[in-house]
């Protein structure tokens, strides 16, 4: 265990006090109907997680002593707060060492807390490997979702830190990736229609919530597995930034900036493939329908037939086109996993060569997807791509 050192009131620490001073911009008080929205907090029992626990915990407590005044008989109210604690039991007796750890601190808080143990089951189902990062993910995610269903949260919190924002984007970015995962973590995200997922803590560094919790004697759990640097995210975290960050100091800063610039722009390219989606295409049941027809006129009437104007025009559509395209994906509920960046830019390709060639100023490097549009085709996850006079028709089998 660590940060095992004699506490000093939170009041007086300054570290701490930053801290609080920074939720209270991301979790605004009461009046902004924040903090008292029931929220689930998933805590491992690390670092991070413990602080985002106890930052919520007296933030709550603070703004209970401020409405009830001076009466301080007054019982302050039940903060609407659980906590979540996923025992994974890969680590044998360190990770019931951990759950031991949350139980305590949630007893001292008095704070309710959903524990679940994913040993026995998966010991029966055989399905988890240790190495499965995402598999524990998900697990995890599908456990928040039921409990905080249950207790009636609109929110989960989790503790992603910025460290965590920089070691994502940089792994997103070695791996290969789009728009979407050079925007790296979002502030907040839907689970589901009903459970929003928000990060608190996405701008504080991992060394400042350390150096709170030491402050106020605020003892956490650290897990072993993270020094082992054959999971990629772990190498980056313990080699790879520190090695960058002894020549650029404020890498994490600057990746964070660029990550929220990035954001931006995925934004505003959204909201246009949302206009493009309602103005080409319809979606009905299961099948996605591109007008190229309309998409034709259009293109002819919003711009010039000279040739360069018009790849100027192709290479501002293509982002929008890939997003629309991406919505869609998501509104008809088809699977997007086996989409590679590669078969969404064959696509838009397919679609703007598609309504070049009803218009009068084919594009000469429309040409390459000619073949496919003339035959159909199939996309990975069981669609069915059909091109017909004036529309293109894609539909899951
Ligand atoms: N075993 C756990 N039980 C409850 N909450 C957890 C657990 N592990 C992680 N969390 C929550 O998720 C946050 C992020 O942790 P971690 O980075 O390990 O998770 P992740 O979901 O794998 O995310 P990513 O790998 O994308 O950063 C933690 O700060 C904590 O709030």
């Amino acid at each position: 265990m660590i940060g095992d050192v004699p506490p000093t009131n939170p009041n007086e620490s300054s570290t701490w006090q930053s801290l609080r001073d920074a939720i209270r911009l991301t979790w605004p008080n009461r009046h902004g109907r924040s903090s008292d929205v029931a929220t689930l907090i998933g805590c491992s029992g690390g670092a991070d997680s413990v602080a985002l626990v106890r930052l919520l915990a007296e933030q709550w407590a603070e703004e209970s002593r401020a409405i009830s005044g001076s009466d301080e008989a007054r019982p302050i109210p039940t903060a609407p707060l659980v906590v979540a604690h996923c025992n994974h039991g890969l680590r044998g007796e360190e990770s019931d060492a951990d759950e031991a750890f949350v139980h305590a601190l949630c007893d001292q808080l008095q704070l309710p807390l959903v524990v679940h143990r994913v040993r026995e089951q998966a010991r029966s189902a055989a399905t988890i490997q240790a190495s499965d990062e995402q598999t524990l993910r998900q697990i995890r995610r599908e456990f928040f979702v039921r409990t905080a269903k249950l207790h009636g949260c609109r929110y989960v919190a989790v503790a992603h830190s910025a460290d965590d924002q920089a070691e994502t984007m940089l792994h997103h970015f070695i791996r290969g990736t789009g728009p979407l995962g050079l925007a790296g973590i979002a502030e907040s995200s839907d689970l589901n229609a009903d459970i929003v997922l928000r990060r608190p803590l996405l701008q504080v560094r991992r060394e400042s919530l350390r150096a709170g919790l030491r402050e106020i004697g605020q003892p956490w759990r650290e897990d072993a597995s993270n020094q082992l640097t054959h999971y990629t995210r772990n190498w980056i975290r313990r080699d790879v930034l520190p090695l960058v960050e002894s020549r650029y100091p404020n890498v994490v800063e600057a990746i964070h900036r660029a990550g929220t610039l990035q954001r931006e722009t995925n934004e505003m390219v959204r909201r246009m493939a949302d206009q493009w989606l309602e103005r080409y295409s319809e979606l009905d049941d299961n099948r996605w329908t591109v007008h190229t027809e309309r998409l034709s006129r259009s293109t002819n009437s919003d711009f010039s037939t000279a040739q360069s104007t018009n790849s100027v025009h192709w290479a501002t559509e293509r982002p929008i086109i890939v997003a629309a395209s991406q919505l869609a994906w998501d509104r008809l509920g088809w699977p997007r996993g086996s989409m590679t960046m590669d078969h969404w830019q064959r696509l838009s390709m397919l679609i703007h060569a598609d309504s070049q060639s009803i218009s009068p100023t084919a594009d000469s490097s429309a040409g390459q997807a000619d073949d496919a549009a003339n035959h159909g085709g199939h996309l990975p996850g069981g669609i069915s791509l059909c091109v017909q006079a004036d529309r293109l028709v894609l539909r899951s089998e």
